[in-house]
């Protein structure tokens, strides 16, 4: 593939680690943010200490504040700030693009109120013409261990062919490759919701349960996200993919997991004001557990992890009483779906 132009909207740790990669492999990376001294920083110090400490980025990689200047003949644009902040910024690449481009996203969650996917508000914010069918880009991919190059395995999923291909040869290289996926709504649902059940599987490690525990909210939490995901159009096979299982043991079990911490912070009795103030980086499972348990009611959807985490969070519940209430549920066959 010949170099491409590439703007990175959104100058967090997963725009910073996915720059790099598209450094890696030739392309031209200009990264947009809003935070002045922070574009400051990558331009001259060539590091975002904000999120990593340690990492030297190349000199190649830029970075404006400058929206118009991003997106100058650029050939592709990939959105990565968090969900609350996609149509904002949607609507303002909008008004400044003057050509057409292919459009990635790689953010993971549910707008609140509209209860919409984000590849539909890229749709609906970007005119056709000036752009291919939107390329989500997911998996389990922690941005700490990507931005050492560690091995890492997303799915490039798009409603065109080509375009999750160019998506997946504009990524790939030896340590970081992609699966090409024309199931749109598995694997953006299933990115979205798998941290809900991160969330869920922190408080249980929060609380002091074990592996039993966290083995069973991984695979009970499977069933439901993929019983929402399928009612919303998934494909089943979809959710044991990358996307769908893949994330949801990369993010159940780890301390990398900003969704897993906020979860275990919950556990230990903290309260959601405050784990939220001391992560300083976005926790989407907190707002997409709202859209979710919404979602679910909508749906006539049997989400009870989902309700449990929700009222814990947004209804002050005590997680040791509400997993005690899980537990006392009526017991039911297994592969009820
Ligand atoms: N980190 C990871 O390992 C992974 C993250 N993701 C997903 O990627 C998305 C982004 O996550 P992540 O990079 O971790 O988030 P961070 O919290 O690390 O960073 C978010 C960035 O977006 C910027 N931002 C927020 N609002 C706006 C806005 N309105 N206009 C412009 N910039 C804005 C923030 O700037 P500021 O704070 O200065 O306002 C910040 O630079 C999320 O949906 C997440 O789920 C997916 C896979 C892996
Ligand atoms: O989506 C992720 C890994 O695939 C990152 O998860 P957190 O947002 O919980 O850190």
């Amino acid at each position: 593939m010949k170099e491409q132009r590439v703007a990175v909207l959104g100058p967090g740790s997963w725009g910073t680690a996915l720059s790099q990669v598209l450094n890696d492999n030739g392309h031209k990376v200009i990264i947009w943010g809003h935070t002045e001294d922070q574009i400051q920083e990558i331009n001259e110090q060539h590091s975002n200490k904000r999120y990593f400490e340690e990492v030297i980025l190349d000199e190649k990689i830029q970075a404006t504040t400058d929206l118009a200047e991003a997106l100058k003949d650029t050939d592709a644009i990939l959105f990565v700030v968090p969900t609350k902040a996609t149509r904002i910024v949607a609507k303002q690449v909008a008004e400044v693009l003057d050509h057409k481009v292919r459009i990635m996203h790689a953010s993971k969650g549910l707008e609140q109120g509209t209860h919409e996917r984000l590849s539909t508000i890229l749709e609906e914010e970007l005119p056709a013409e000036l752009r291919s069918e939107i390329v989500v880009v997911s998996g389990p991919s922690h941005a700490e261990e990507t931005i050492r190059r560690d091995i890492t395995l997303i799915s490039a999923a798009s409603k065109n062919e080509a375009d999750a291909k160019y998506a997946q040869e504009l990524f790939s290289n030896d340590y970081f490759r992609l699966y090409t996926n024309t199931d749109v709504v598995g694997v953006e649902t299933a990115g979205a919701l798998k941290n809900i059940i991160a969330v869920g599987a922190g408080a249980l490690h929060g609380l002091g349960f074990g592996d039993n525990a966290k083995a069973a909210i991984i695979t009970r939490g499977l069933a439901e996200i993929t019983r929402l995901g399928v009612a919303m159009g998934a494909e089943p096979l979809t959710y044991i993919g990358l996307s769908g299982v893949g994330d949801l043991i990369v993010t159940g079990t780890s301390v990398h997991s900003r969704n897993w911490r906020a979860g275990d912070a919950l556990g230990r009795g903290q309260k959601l004001e405050e784990i939220e103030q001391n992560m300083g980086m976005i926790i989407e499972g907190v707002s997409t557990t709202k859209a979710a348990y919404e979602l679910g009611l909508s749906l006539g959807i049997d989400m009870p992890i989902t309700e449990t985490i929700y009222k814990c969070l947004y209804e002050a519940a005590e997680p040791r009483e509400a997993i005690l209430n899980l537990m006392r549920r009526e017991s039911r066959p297994e592969n009820e779906f």
